[in-house]
């Protein structure tokens, strides 16, 4: 190497170094500026100190980098300072990993979410009477499975369609419960309908479309039931998840994360099942992650293969809607499958393996 080129380099590497010194000292008051945001209740993000900082650095930029190439250099850098701010407001959530390293195992009257036992989740879209209901629950009992669900209070897209059987359903569902030993689980869609659900179930389910009815999530929060929160239609996961903290933050930590397919362009799927979500959710939260492949879906017909995906992702159960006789349901009449199909399902996905206890949870 040239004498002369090495010494530039020599030189070039003394100003990386001050570089990384000036850099990490920014860095350190960014996160300085973050906390005291936080105090004050500021936002995090200020395009208009960004831009008037880029202003000044453009008016005194002395070349030979271009106005353009230090704006974009400068706005790396406040991106990055950004990502620092919210990082360390991440790592305080109550639901991040950051916060409490080890899964949350809930245990419902015996039966647990989150530990070594994956769960599925089945019932009926609808609870339409007594006799449907026990007819599943039956079939539900004989396959072992611990936990039941089934809508009371149905929020459909249209006024006119079934809208669920309010407290009588959830009076059917407990007595379905108490008589095949199995746990209930049911949507709530309205804060001053909880009191009254926490008499009657055992799982309080928050529906995608209320996964950002704040006031719910406040009563549900401060509930002793554990909740099911199912992610919203087009929430992103990071909005699922304060979603969560919502509940958990007032004291109800015994919450399940449903990922239940997002809002796409694709149309031959209901919804797309979002199978990254569960690995980052698992990643990123301790709480446990159930997949909902009915909702996600839409279709009998790769309810099994995605089921295991989802157990194969590191899900800690999976959630789907069982009928004694889909064509004649008063809701979801297409995704519902029968006991027979039912059964079926369960063997295959026993034979998968996937449903055996884990052996070490998935970090
Ligand atoms: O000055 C602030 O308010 C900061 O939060 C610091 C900072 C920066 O790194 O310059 C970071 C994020 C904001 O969007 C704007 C600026």
């Amino acid at each position: 190497m040239s004498e002369q080129l090495e010494s530039l380099r020599k030189q070039l590497d003394e100003i990386n170094l001050k570089l990384l010194d000036l850099l990490s000292q920014r860095a350190a008051l960014a996160q300085q500026i973050g906390e005291v945001k936080k105090k004050q209740g500021i936002n995090k993000f200020d395009p208009e100190r960004e831009k008037n900082m880029l202003q000044t650095l453009v008016k005194l930029n002395p070349g030979p980098f271009s106005d353009d190439t230090v704006s974009y250099l400068f706005k790396q850098i406040f991106k990055a300072s950004l990502d620092l701010q919210l990082d360390n407001h991440k790592k305080e959530l109550l639901v991040s990993r950051k916060k409490k390293e080890a899964d949350t195992v809930l245990d419902i009257s015996g039966a647990t979410v989150g530990g070594a036992r994956k769960q599925v989740i089945a019932g009926p879209c609808a609870v339409e009477s007594e006799k449907q209901v026990f007819t599943v629950a039956k079939a539900l009992k004989e396959q072992g499975i611990d936990l039941m669900r089934g809508g009371a209070y149905k929020p459909r897209t249209s006024p006119y369609d079934f809208q669920g059987l309010g407290e009588e359903g959830l009076k059917i569902l407990r007595k379905a419960g108490d008589t095949f030993g199995l746990k209930v689980i049911s949507e709530i869609v309205s804060p001053t309908d909880v009191e009254m659900a926490e008499r009657y179930l055992d799982v309080i389910q928050i529906g995608a479309r209320n996964m950002q009815n704040f006031e719910l999530l406040k009563e549900v929060g401060s509930a002793k039931t554990p909740v099911l929160l199912k992610r919203g239609l087009s929430a992103t996961m990071e909005e699922f998840l304060f979603a969560a903290e919502y509940i958990v933050s007032r004291g109800n930590h015994q919450v399940i994360l449903c990922e239940r397919g997002i809002r796409t362009y694709e149309k031959w799927t209901r919804n797309t099942l979002d199978i990254s979500a569960v690995p980052i959710l698992k990643n990123e939260s301790h709480l446990p992650v159930v997949v909902d492949v009915t909702h996600s879906t839409g279709r009998r017909d790769i309810l099994l293969p995605c089921a295991k995906a989802a157990l194969a992702a590191g899900a800690d159960g999976v959630m789907l809607e069982v009928h004694p006789n889909p064509s004649v349901a008063l809701s979801d009449a297409k995704q519902q499958i029968d006991v027979s199909r039912f059964e079926t399902f369960m063997k295959e996905l026993r034979s998968s393996g996937l449903l055996e206890e884990k052996l070490v949870s998935v970090k």
